[in-house]
């Protein structure tokens, strides 16, 4: 099966390269069509899903998958939150939402001012690229749980259903 990544996030690309290991695995970088800050759910989801159409797009046939990292505000408390999608055509749409965090109140109050959390993470850990490696989420867990570990699990998810969906031919 051809698989395609909207994304050329490195921690996204190895991600789907671990849930399917025997698969011709193709990373093309797509439009999320949402603001690079995603700050809700729905901004998140929409962007996962966006991603995952273009990639079925770019090769129609195959199994296209969206991921996306956003944050959202519980309680006056900003979180970090992550959604990923899976489209294998018509109406085969798959969505799950990934991991969520709570950011310390300094990395939230630079969010306000607009900037990025790629960036932002960056400049905290003075290393470069921290995105396409352990993320905010590796750092804020003491790289217990790395971006590419909590992108593995939410594309299981998402795979997960298109195969019991699939299977019924519920549609
Ligand atoms: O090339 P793409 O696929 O766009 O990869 P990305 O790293 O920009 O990832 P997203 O667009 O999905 O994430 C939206 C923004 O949030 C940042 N971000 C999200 N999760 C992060 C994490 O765990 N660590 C660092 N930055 C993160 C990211 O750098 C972007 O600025
Ligand atoms: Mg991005």
């Amino acid at each position: 099966m051809d698989i395609i990544i909207g994304s050329t996030n490195k921690a996204k690309v190895a991600a789907v390269s671990e849930v399917f290991p025997s698969d011709k695995v193709e990373s093309i970088k797509t439009e999320s069509n949402v603001s690079s800050q995603p700050i809700s759910d729905l901004e998140t989801k929409k962007g996962a899903i966006n991603r995952a159409i273009a990639s079925y797009e770019y090769k129609p046939g195959s199994l296209g998958i969206g991921l996306e990292g956003g944050i959202m505000e519980i309680e006056k408390q900003t979180f970090l939150i992550n959604w990923g999608a899976i489209y294998a055509g018509e109406k085969k749409l798959f969505v799950a939402s990934g991991a969520r965090i709570p950011l310390p109140e300094f990395i939230a109050e630079k969010l306000h001012e607009g900037k990025e959390l790629g960036d932002i993470m960056d400049e905290f850990t003075k290393e470069k690229n921290i995105r396409h490696h352990a993320g905010a989420i590796g750092i804020f867990t003491n790289n217990i749980v790395k971006r590419k570990d909590m992108f593995e699990h939410v594309i299981k998810l998402a795979y997960g259903q298109y195969l019991f969906y699939g299977q019924k031919d519920l549609f």
